[in-house]
């Protein structure tokens, strides 16, 4: 296969509806998990919705996160003071692999070390995002990813 012809994890995840019925699950099982359901107590109807097109244009789909919805800063206004733990990191990160195993979503290794290696790195800043005296850049920049690599170490 050529470069050309590599789908994106947008793709090969199956688009929006697959992401949208894995966050739609996702939600559910979170506000009956003792961990994070006070964490999204006040959470709109719209969350799942708004989370799966991020994660889409993210994995390389429509920009309809940036387009509608305020892209990256907005993302990041809505994790600032929520003083998230590491433990409801973890939690959200397993929960939501457990709800993809569930729905049967794409398996494979490389699809999963991708789809890992971004949850890691998106919830991580989350974390970092959710502690006091945290800033948003307004100009800040949607993350992309791809099947590889994670561009270089961090630089805050
Ligand atoms: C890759 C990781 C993550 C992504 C892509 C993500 C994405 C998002 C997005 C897009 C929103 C805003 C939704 C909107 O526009 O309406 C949001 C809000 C939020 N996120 Fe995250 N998030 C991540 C990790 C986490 C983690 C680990 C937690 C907590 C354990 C968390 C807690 C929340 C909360 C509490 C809100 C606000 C919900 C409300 O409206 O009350 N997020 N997240």
């Amino acid at each position: 296969m050529s470069n050309h012809n590599v789908p994106s994890l947008y793709e090969w995840v199956g688009g929006i509806d697959a992401l949208n019925r894995l966050t739609k699950r996702f939600y559910e099982h979170v506000t009956n998990d003792a961990q994070l359901a006070p964490v999204f107590a006040h959470m709109g109807a719209d969350h799942p919705a708004h989370v799966a097109a991020f994660l889409a244009e993210v994995l390389g789909g429509p920009t309809k996160y940036s387009e509608e919805h305020g892209g990256h800063p907005h993302m990041i206004r809505q994790h600032l003071n929520r003083h998230l733990a590491q433990d409801q990191r973890r939690r959200w990160v397993g929960l939501l692999l457990e709800t993809a195993d569930e729905l049967g979503m794409p398996d494979d290794p490389e699809f999963r070390s991708a789809l890992v290696g971004y949850l890691e790195w998106g919830s991580r800043l989350a974390v970092i995002n959710s502690q006091p005296g945290a800033t948003v850049d307004p100009l800040a920049l949607m993350p992309k990813w791809g099947w590889g690599e994670v561009k270089g170490p961090y630089v805050g």
